[in-house]
C-alpha cells in the first residue's frame, strides 16, 4: 500500500468512526441529567414522543421518572416537572435562568421580534410585559367593570337568545372582552369582521407554529429553496395578515384620539407611556393584538370546559344552583362580591381548572444555563414543561384525584387530601414549602406568570356565577328522550385543553330570570357605545334589531 493510500484510507477509517461515534452520541442522555425513557442513537426518544395530547403521556412517564425526568430528541433535552417542590425550585427559585421560551424560528419570521409571549426573557420583553401588567392590572380590570358587566350581560342574552349557538357566543364574548379592554373596540356578533379575520388568522398561526417545532428540530431545513419548501410562502401570508390585524389596534386607537372619541382602553395608557416604557408604534400594535390572542382562547375554552363539566355532573350543578338561589335569589343578578358568600360554587370553579385544566402542560419555558435540582442537571437550553395535569391528579395531594369532587375545597382551601393535611397540621403552615404554588399554577410561576390573571380569574368567576344562576346545562337527550353520554375528554390537539364543540340543552331557569337577563342587556346599551365606533353596517343593523327587540 502507498503511503497517500494508506493516508486516504486512516483518515477516511476515523472519520467514519468519527460519526458512528457522534452518531451514538446524538440521542444519548447525559449522565448528569434528569432521567428519562431509554433513547435510541440518533434519535433519542423521537421515536416514542406523543404527537397529540402530550401531556398524557408525559403523566405516565411521571409515574415511572419521577418528579422531574427528561425526554431526548437527538441533541436537545426537553426536562418535564411533575412535582410543586421541582416547580418552585426551577421555575420559582431559579427565574431568572429559566424564563426563555424554546427556540421559535417560525414566530420570528412572522413577527420579527414582536411578539412577546414567544420571545426571551430580555428588554424588548420586558417592555412589553410592564405595559402588558399595566393593562391587565387589578386597578385597570376595576375601572374597566362596566364594560366587562355589559359584555358579560350580552353573553347571557345571546344564551338566551340562541343556545345551540354557546360556543360560538362564549369565544365572542371572551374575544369582545380583551378587544374592548385593551383596544377599545368590540365585537357584537361572532362575525364582526376583525374577530372572524382574528380566529381565522390564529388558527392558521398556531397550525405554522406547530409545524415551526419540526423546523426547529432540524434547522437545515431552512435553507432549502421555496419550490420546495412550500411554508415559506405560509410565512409571509400570516406575516402580512397579523400586521395588517394587530397594528389596526393601534392605528384605531390614533383616530379615535384625533376625533377626540378616547374610550380609556388600555392602548391609550400605553401610548402616553410608550417612551418611558422603551415602545415602539409595532410593539405597541402588537401588544394589542398579542393580548387578544392570549386572553380570548383561554377564557372561552375554560367556560366551555365549565359547561362541560356542569353538564357531567347534574348533582354538583344542582347543588352550586341552590347555594347561588340562596343568597341571591331571582330579583337580581349575582355579582363576584356575592362569591365570599357561595363556598361550593368558588369550590365547583377550582374543581373544573384542577380536572379540566386550561392549560395541562403550561406554555413551554426555556434555561438560559445549566440549572440544577436534587443533584441533577437541567441543561441551558433545555426546554421545561410544568406538568400540571399530573400534578392536579398525584394521590399525595389530593383523595380521590380523578373525581369531580368539589366539596374537596370545601374540607381545605387549596383541596388537599386527608393525609396531607394532617401532614400540613404537624408541620405547621409556615413550613409547607411549595405546596403553596397550588392552585396558583395553573397561570404560571416566576417572571412569565400569566399577565391576564386578575382578569382571567375575574371573567371566568364572574361568567360562572351568572350562567349557573341563568340556566340549567343539560346533556342533549337522543331520539327516544334518554339522555346522550357526554365526553368530556374529547379535546382538540395542541397545547391548550380546548374541548371539540359539544352538544348541551341549556334553557333559561324562568321568566323571571329571563326579563332580568333582556333588561340587564338593554341596559348595557349606552356602555357599549363608546366602544362601537368602528362597527360596520352589517353589525350595526343587527345589533339595532336585537335592542329594539331585546
Ligand atoms: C383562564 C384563563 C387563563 C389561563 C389558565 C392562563 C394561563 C397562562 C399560562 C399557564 C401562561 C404561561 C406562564 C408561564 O410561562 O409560566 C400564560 C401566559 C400568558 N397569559 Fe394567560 N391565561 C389565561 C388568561 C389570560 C388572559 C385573559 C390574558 C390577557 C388578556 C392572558 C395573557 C397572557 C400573556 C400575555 C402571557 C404570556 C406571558 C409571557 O410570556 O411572558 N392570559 N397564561
Amino acid at each position: 500500500m502507498s503511503t497517500t493510500t494508506f493516508v486516504t484510507t486512516a483518515i477516511g477509517t476515523s472519520a467514519l468512526g468519527w460519526l458512528v461515534f457522534i452518531a451514538f452520541r446524538v440521542g444519548r442522555r447525559e449522565p448528569d441529567i434528569p432521567p428519562g425513557p431509554p433513547t435510541l442513537p440518533i434519535l433519542g426518544n423521537l421515536h416514542v414522543f406523543p404527537t397529540s395530547r402530550m401531556h398524557i403521556k408525559f403523566t405516565e412517564w411521571a409515574k415511572t421518572y419521577g418528579e422531574i425526568y427528561t425526554i431526548k430528541v437527538a441533541n436537545g433535552t426537553a426536562t418535564v416537572l411533575s412535582s410543586l417542590d421541582a416547580v418552585g425550585h426551577v421555575l420559582e427559585l431559579q427565574s431568572n435562568l429559566t424564563s426563555n421560551r424554546p427556540p421559535n424560528s417560525i414566530a420570528k419570521m412572522v413577527a420579527d421580534d414582536l411578539h412577546f409571549p414567544t420571545l426571551n426573557y430580555g428588554p424588548k420583553w420586558n417592555s412589553c410585559t410592564r405595559a402588558a401588567r399595566v393593562v391587565l392590572s387589578p386597578s385597570a380590570v376595576e375601572r374597566n367593570k362596566p364594560i366587562i358587566e355589559a359584555e358579560i350581560s350580552q353573553l347571557l342574552y345571546d344564551f338566551m337568545r340562541e343556545p345551540e349557538g354557546f360556543f360560538d357566543h362564549t369565544k365572542r364574548w371572551s374575544a369582545s372582552i380583551a378587544l374592548s379592554t385593551v383596544c377599545g373596540k368590540r365585537a357584537p356578533q361572532i362575525s364582526t369582521p376583525y374577530v372572524n379575520e382574528f380566529y381565522s388568522m390564529v388558527f392558521d398561526w398556531v397550525r405554522l407554529l406547530e409545524f415551526g417545532a419540526i423546523l426547529d428540530l432540524a434547522p437545515a431545513l431552512k435553507y432549502l429553496p421555496e419550490i420546495l419548501a412550500p411554508w415559506k410562502a405560509e410565512v409571509r401570508r400570516i406575516r402580512l395578515w397579523m400586521q395588517d390585524l394587530y397594528m389596526s389596534t393601534v392605528k384605531d386607537c390614533e383616530e379615535r384620539e384625533a376625533r377626540g372619541t378616547s374610550n380609556g382602553c388600555g392602548l391609550e395608557t400605553v401610548r402616553e407611556n410608550a417612551e418611558d416604557w422603551g415602545l415602539t408604534r409595532p410593539m405597541i400594535g402588537f401588544l394589542g393584538g398579542v393580548l387578544v390572542e392570549a386572553g380570548g382562547d383561554t377564557t372561552a375554552l375554560t367556560i366551555h370546559n365549565t359547561i362541560l363539566m356542569a353538564m357531567a355532573h347534574p348533582e354538583a350543578q344542582k347543588r352550586a344552583q341552590e347555594e347561588i338561589d340562596r343568597v341571591v335569589g331571582s330579583d337580581r343578578l349575582p355579582t363576584s362580591d356575592d362569591l365570599d358568600r357561595m363556598p361550593y360554587v368558588k369550590a365547583f370553579i377550582l374543581e373544573v381548572s384542577r380536572l379540566k385544566p386550561t392549560a395541562p402542560l403550561g406554555f413551554p419555558r426555556a434555561a438560559s444555563a445549566d440549572v440544577m435540582y436534587k443533584g441533577y442537571r437541567i441543561p441551558s437550553g433545555s426546554t421545561i414543561f410544568t406538568n400540571y395535569w399530573s400534578i392536579s391528579r398525584d394521590p399525595a395531594l389530593f383523595d380521590d384525584p380523578e373525581k369531580f369532587m368539589p366539596e374537596r375545597y370545601i374540607q381545605h382551601p387549596q383541596g388537599f387530601g386527608k393525609a396531607l393535611r394532617s401532614q400540613m397540621e404537624q408541620q405547621g403552615s409556615d413550613n409547607t414549602g411549595f405546596l403553596k404554588l397550588w392552585p396558583g399554577v395553573a397561570f404560571g410561576v416566576g417572571k412569565r406568570k400569566c399577565s391576564g390573571t386578575y382578569l382571567a380569574h375575574n371573567l371566568v368567576n364572574t361568567a360562572t356565577l351568572r350562567l349557573l344562576w341563568a340556566f340549567n346545562f343539560d346533556k342533549p337527550k337522543d331520539p327516544s328522550g334518554k339522555p346522550k353520554n357526554v365526553d368530556i375528554w374529547n379535546d382538540k390537539p395542541g397545547i391548550l385543553g380546548a374541548p371539540f364543540p359539544f352538544d348541551c340543552d341549556i334553557s333559561v331557569r324562568s321568566p323571571k330570570h329571563a326579563e332580568l337577563i333582556r333588561q340587564r342587556f338593554r341596559d348595557a346599551a349606552p356602555i357599549f357605545e363608546p366602544f362601537e365606533q368602528e362597527l360596520c353596517e352589517a353589525d350595526r343593523q343587527w345589533w339595532n334589531f336585537c335592542r329594539n327587540h331585546g
